[in-house]
């Protein structure tokens, strides 16, 4: 391993990555993308061959005899993990093993209970994904600026949490260390609840008749993303947090009764007032979501550019935004339906808003604010 410029260190060797999934190959070709040797194995021969061909690595079942990874990262869905990262501290003597899993203290349990040398061994969780799964959704650019948890037990060694966290690194990810204890206490809130809750709000969109759903702006898409996830991938999940998210889930039940009250008599005293304390607990709540990067929360600045839906008008936007000097911090596109026209909705920081909008006016964008 070599010192980074981040204080961090850069990964050397070879990298094993089991279970090449929508995490998995994304680490693959984040890594590769350094030029690292990356090998891959999955369950699925079918799955591990299109990570293979999207250019994550090369395959398990086709390396040379003396192969041996420095570091062995279990990247398949959590009630498998245990037993995976156990198989692999004993079929890789040299190598340090880190997991991705989505709860940390069940598979540390799990993993004490098997018996293994957990001085090779460090917990991790990427705070980074996509409502997707499978390999053809993975992105080199995934974990780019987002938070990564080190969950390292006791019993690791320095040089293992220092390769962990090298990876961690080397994707461009925000690092930090965190008991497994208190990992799941986090992201119970911060995870698992928005999970429930988009799940619930779309699972109420089931039956409604489609000309309502017409009608459906950025609000419900905002909130309801993540309800497209994998059901399988969330049973473990919240099954192996479900002591964390409870309480959590009787608070909201709390919020919910005290709304529910409140609009059965919206015009009664003080049910103005408790409306607008709701909407306003929720503002300060969302102010306090930290920004890209760990940085403090901070709000970018949209305006919205009309695209000729021709080929080719994008990448010249951006391209031009690029030459312009400003750094795009969010980008939206939508089509309006039936017209030849796109909507790009570009955030920036508030410093750069004024000279970009006068900038791409004067190169003849129509920019409306
Ligand atoms: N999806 C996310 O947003 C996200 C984010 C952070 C962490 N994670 C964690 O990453 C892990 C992988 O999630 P994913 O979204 O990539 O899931 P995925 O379904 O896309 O991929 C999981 C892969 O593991 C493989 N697999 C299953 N059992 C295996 C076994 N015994 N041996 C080898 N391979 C096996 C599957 O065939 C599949 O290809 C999970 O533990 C999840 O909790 C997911
Ligand atoms: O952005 C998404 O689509 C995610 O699902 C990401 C997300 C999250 O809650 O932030 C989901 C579960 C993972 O364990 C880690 C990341």
């Amino acid at each position: 391993m070599a010192e980074a410029a981040d204080g961090g260190t850069h990964l050397s060797g070879s990298v094993l990555i089991i279970g090449t999934g929508l995490l998995g190959t994304s680490i693959g070709l984040g890594l590769r993308a350094r030029g690292l040797d990356v090998v891959l194995s999955d369950l699925s021969p079918s799955t591990e061959a299109v990570a293979r061909d999207i250019g994550a690595g090369r395959l398990l079942r086709s390396v040379e005899a003396a192969f041996a990874p420095s570091l062995v990262v279990v990247a398949a869905p959590p009630d498998v993990t245990a037993s995976l990262a156990a198989a692999a501290l004993k079929d890789w003597p040299d190598a340090v093993v880190v997991d991705i899993a989505s709860v940390k203290s069940a598979v540390l349990t799990d993993l004490r209970s098997s018996g293994a040398d957990l001085s090779r061994y460090v917990g991790t969780h990427p705070m980074a994904g996509r409502e997707k799964s499978g390999p053809v959704a993975a992105r080199a650019e995934l974990f780019n600026g987002m938070p990564w948890v080190i969950c390292a037990p006791e019993e690791a060694t320095p040089n293992a949490v220092r390769r962990a966290e090298a990876m961690a690194y080397d994707l461009g990810a925000v690092v930090s260390r965190m008991s497994a204890e208190d990992h799941d206490a986090s992201v119970a809130l911060t995870s698992h609840l928005p999970q429930v809750m988009a799940s619930l709000v779309a699972s109420r969109l089931q039956e409604t008749p489609s000309q309502s759903l017409a009608l459906s702006g950025n609000g419900l898409r905002d909130v309801t993303r993540i309800a497209a996830s994998d059901p399988n991938l969330w049973v473990q999940i919240l099954s192996g947090n479900a002591g964390r998210l409870v309480p959590i889930l009787h608070g909201v039940r709390e919020d919910l009764n005290r709304l529910i009250r409140t609009l059965e008599d919206p015009v009664a005293d003080g049910a103005r007032l408790d409306m607008a304390q709701l909407i306003a607990e929720g503002n300060v709540g969302q102010a306090r979501i930290p920004g890209k990067h760990g940085g403090p929360a901070q709000s970018f600045v949209s305006f919205t550019v009309l695209v000729d839906d021709t080929p080719g008008q994008i990448a010249r936007l951006l391209t031009e935004i690029g030459e312009i000097g400003v750094n795009l911090e969010d980008l939206r596109l939508e089509h309006s339906s039936g017209r030849q026209v796109g909507r790009a909705e570009i955030s920036v920081l508030p410093g750069r808003v004024n000279d970009l909008v006068s900038e791409l006016s004067a190169r003849g964008w129509k920019v409306v604010q």
